[in-house]
This record gives structure tokens, C-alpha cells and sequence, in this order.
């Protein structure tokens, strides 16, 4: 069985205060209490201050470009089915630079999870607004106030028909770590939206302001019933929901792939003839 310790990577560079310590330290909690090995894990990021994460972790990397790590880690799935893929990403990173791919890998619904360390800032660029900015919101760029409506990541998940949408608290790091076992375990594209304080230039959201509105989702709530998670997934203010809101058990990507359904592409020999045999079987 693997030890926290097998997880460890270099000492992490971050502001010291900062959730991403607790998203950290819960991801390594979560693979260890699954029994998970180091070696059969693959965590891809881009660029930020949450893109550094796989660095701070002892297991197969990649650190991709700003917004690509979606396209990224799903191609690492189609080519080795057998590893855990693990996509981890900014709020900018995610929803802002790689919007389109967010969109797209839900629609694909390769057997990925992703976490998305949710600050409501560009904390790596020094505190630009990203899609989950409140509207009206100041900051040193945008002294007028933020214009946009903020990117509701559940909401939009959950109307794509996403495989597993789920919403944790850093802060809150017992629940986290149920929460990133189950998005790791489900069949499916997972996303787990982290409310993540950056200390240093989200003033407003910080650990005080979560702890005072956040709530998990009641042991009766059906996570199956996708009309009334789009509901919750709306609740946001004075109450903020925490949990799984809503999943499904839909064919993933790799399912619907025949030539990877036995073994995974990397142990297969590759012969142009396997291939032109298997385009011929569709025409
Ligand atoms: C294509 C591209 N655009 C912009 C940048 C500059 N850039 C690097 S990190 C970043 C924002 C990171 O914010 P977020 O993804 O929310 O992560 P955080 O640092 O808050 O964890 C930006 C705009 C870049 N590296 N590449």
C-alpha cells in the first residue's frame, strides 16, 4: 500500500496561506486511501499557480501549455487506458485560455478527472480577473469594475450531460478528500470545482468568507436527477452548496473506442495492416 510519503515532490512554492497547500495535501490523501501507487498515476497540468502542482508530487507528470490541459490528458488516456488521469487547472487556466477544450472533453467524456483549484483570480499573473470573477468586481487592470457575468462551471457541466460534477471547500479538506475519491473512482469525464482562496489577491473570497456561506448538499439529495442539480448548481450568495451535484453512468470515450476496448494502445505492436483492417470493418 502507498504512503504519503511516496507522493512527496519538491517543497511547494506558494504563498504561504494559500489553499492550494490543502488541495495538495488532500490529492495525496485521497490516491493513498484508494490504494493507488504513484506509478499508476498521471497528474497533467498547464500554467499557474495550480499548474505548478505536479511538481510538487512524486508520480508521472506532464506540465502542458496555459489551457491545454484537457486535450492533453485525454489523449494520455486514449494511449494508456490503464493510468489514472488526473487534469488539474486554474480557473483561468480551465475556463478561461482552454474554455473551448472544457467544453469539448465533457462532450467526449474520456475516464478523466479534473480539479479545478477555483481562486476567482489569474493568481499566477498577479490578480487579473478570470471567468469566476464577480461581476463588478475591482482589480488593478479593471479599476471600472468587472463587466462580464461570471462562467457558472456547474451549471455549464451539468447542461452538457458531464459524467460527475461535483463542488468542494480547500478549507474543508475531510469532505475535499471524499469528494476527490469519488470524482477519482467515477466512470467518466469528472470535474471537482475547489473553492480555492488566494490570500494574496482575492480579498473578498477569502477562508472567512467560504467557512460562513458554504453547506453540503443534504444525505436525501439525488444526484441522478439532472433538473433539480441545475437548479442547485444556480445557488450561489449567502448559501453556497458543496458536494456531488450530479452524475451519470454514461459509455466513456475509451468504451467506444474498439481497437483500445482489450489492451491499451502503448502495449499494442503497431502494423499498418491492423489498422487498414479495422478502417475496413466501417466501410
Ligand atoms: C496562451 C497564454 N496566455 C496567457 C499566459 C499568461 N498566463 C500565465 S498563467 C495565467 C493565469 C493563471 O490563472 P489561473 O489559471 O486562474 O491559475 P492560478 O495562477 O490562479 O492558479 C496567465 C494569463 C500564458 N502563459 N499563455
Amino acid at each position: 500500500m502507498p504512503t504519503s510519503e511516496d507522493y512527496e515532490g519538491q517543497v511547494p512554492a506558494w504563498c504561504p496561506g494559500c489553499g492550494n497547500f490543502q488541495i495538495l495535501s488532500t490529492i495525496k490523501q485521497a490516491l493513498v486511501e484508494l490504494g493507488i501507487e504513484p506509478w499508476e498515476v498521471l497528474l497533467v497540468s498547464g500554467i499557474g499557480q495550480s499548474g505548478k502542482l505536479p511538481h510538487y508530487m512524486k508520480c508521472h507528470t506532464f506540465n502542458g501549455l496555459h489551457g491545454r490541459t484537457l486535450p492533453v490528458a485525454t489523449a494520455a488516456k486514449l494511449a494508456n487506458h490503464f493510468l489514472h488521469v488526473i487534469a488539474v487547472a486554474g480557473d483561468g487556466d480551465c475556463y478561461g485560455e482552454g474554455g473551448n477544450h472544457f467544453l469539448h472533453a465533457i462532450r467526449k467524456n474520456p475516464n478523466i478527472t479534473l480539479f479545478v483549484h477555483d481562486n476567482q483570480i489569474y493568481g499566477l499573473t498577479k490578480g487579473q480577473a478570470s471567468p469566476t470573477t464577480a461581476r463588478g468586481t475591482h482589480t488593478k487592470i479593471q479599476p471600472y469594475g468587472i463587466s462580464s457575468e461570471p462562467l457558472n462551471p456547474l451549471a455549464t457541466a451539468i447542461s452538457l450531460d458531464c459524467s460527475f460534477v461535483a463542488r468542494g471547500f480547500a478549507g474543508d479538506q475531510e469532505h475535499l478528500k471524499e469528494l476527490m475519491k469519488a470524482a477519482i473512482t467515477h466512470k467518466g469525464f469528472s470535474l471537482l470545482d475547489i473553492l480555492q482562496p488566494c490570500v494574496t489577491f482575492n480579498k473578498v473570497n477569502t477562508f472567512r468568507w467560504y467557512r460562513e456561506r458554504v453547506y453540503k448538499l443534504e444525505d436525501e439529495y439525488d444526484p441522478y436527477n439532472r433538473i433539480k442539480a441545475f437548479e442547485r448548481s444556480l445557488e450561489w450568495g449567502d448559501k453556497i452548496p458543496n458536494g456531488i451535484f450530479y452524475k451519470n453512468d454514461k459509455e466513456t470515450l475509451e468504451e467506444m473506442v474498439p481497437t483500445i476496448r482489450k489492451e491499451p494502445l502503448v502495449r499494442q505492436k503497431f502494423s499498418i495492416e491492423a489498422v487498414k483492417h479495422e478502417i475496413d470493418k466501417f466501410y
